[in-house]
């Protein structure tokens, strides 16, 4: 039996998911991250299982790898894999959910504070011999409005007490026990996105969330509301976002995510009131270790237990 890894954090921080496949007699090989499909498809033949970060798992390489029988996401969304067409072949697919939801939340709030407080900045200035006398925005007090009020957007909830922040969520399948717990009101999206001084994305990629902050819903923001998405490109109009910045609509924005990645040389990038990251707020060592240890559990479950594995996700 063998499994690939394309996802370049397997087991970056302990060899023990690769010594527990081998353990079951499992061969492992990592392949590049930015394989191309063809490469793809080559490789893995007689492969029995895959991790994947981000390459895509379409119906085509589905048909031509017959011996596949589990697709790992080494993460949360499954935005990159036809689950459908797996499903269909008999392909489990399962994902990771809660290992990396402290570390993004973490994440989406430093980015806040760092747009609040413009800190790339002045660490840019300060390291140039400048002493900039810099002022920023209050976070302590002020509205955030988180968008997916799922495993990452609760934990982004519970920072924000800390700051003493009012919260407001939307999110089509409201929590109301945690919502009440915290203090959390739910509102409609429009609503959300005219009051809060700080928005917050965290919600997966799909036909419904695509696009779904763009030119109408930068109009409804204040002019100095910071948006921050840690969630999936696409769900943020990058064209919107950058007239957004362009006119003063909003104060600044941070992005993970970005539609086509790895992003470089974006348009955005102009803006010195946008901060841009290239998707690592899942990456921690606390949070890696737990992915690669879930999933390789995962693939023994299928291929040795013969029995269902956890988080197999079903449409
Ligand atoms: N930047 C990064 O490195 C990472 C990004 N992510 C992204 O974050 C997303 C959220 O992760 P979790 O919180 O763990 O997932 P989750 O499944 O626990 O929560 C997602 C929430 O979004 C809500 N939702 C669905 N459609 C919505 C819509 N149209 N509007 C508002 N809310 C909607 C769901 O009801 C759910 O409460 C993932 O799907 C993934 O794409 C996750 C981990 C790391
Ligand atoms: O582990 C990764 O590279 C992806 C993290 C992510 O975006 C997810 O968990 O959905």
């Amino acid at each position: 039996m063998k499994v690939v890894s394309t996802s370049p954090s397997f087991a970056k921080y302990s060899n023990e998911p690769i010594e527990f496949l081998r353990s079951h007699q499992i061969e492992f090989e990592y392949l590049p991250a930015d394989i191309t499909e063809a490469e793809f498809i080559e490789k893995m033949q007689g492969v029995n299982a895959a991790i994947v970060a981000f390459n895509t798992i379409s119906e085509k390489v589905l048909d031509s790898l017959p011996d596949l029988k589990i697709v790992c996401k080494h993460g949360v969304g499954v935005d990159n894999i036809d689950v459908k067409a797996a499903q269909d072949r008999g392909v489990v697919v399962t994902n990771v959910p809660n290992a990396n939801k402290h570390a993004v939340a973490d994440f989406a709030f430093a980015l806040m504070l760092s747009l609040a407080r413009k800190i790339p900045e002045a660490n840019d200035k300060t390291k140039k011999g400048e002493w900039p006398r810099i002022f920023g925005s209050d976070v302590y007090g002020k509205t955030l409005g988180i968008v997916g009020l799922g495993m990452i957007g609760r934990e982004v909830a519970k920072r924000a007490k800390g700051f003493d922040m009012k919260i407001v969520a939307y999110d089509p399948y409201p929590n109301d026990a945690f919502a009440a717990e915290y203090g959390i009101e739910y509102v409609q999206l429009e609503e959300l996105l005219t009051i809060s001084d700080f928005i917050t994305l965290h919600m997966p990629l799909t036909p419904q969330t695509r696009n779904l902050i763009a030119e109408k819903e930068f109009a409804l923001m204040k002019e100095e509301a910071f948006i921050v998405n840690a969630s999936r490109g696409g769900i943020v109009s990058e064209a919107a976002l950058y007239e957004a910045l362009k006119n003063g609509k909003i104060a600044g924005a941070a992005l993970d995510v970005f539609e086509e990645e790895p992003a470089t040389d974006h348009p955005l990038f102009e803006h010195s009131n946008f901060i841009a990251l290239p998707h690592i707020a899942g990456y921690t060592s606390g949070a890696i270790n737990t992915l690669g240890m879930v999933c390789v559990q995962n693939i023994v479950d299928v291929l040795v237990n013969n029995k269902e594995p956890n988080h197999v996700i079903k449409l």
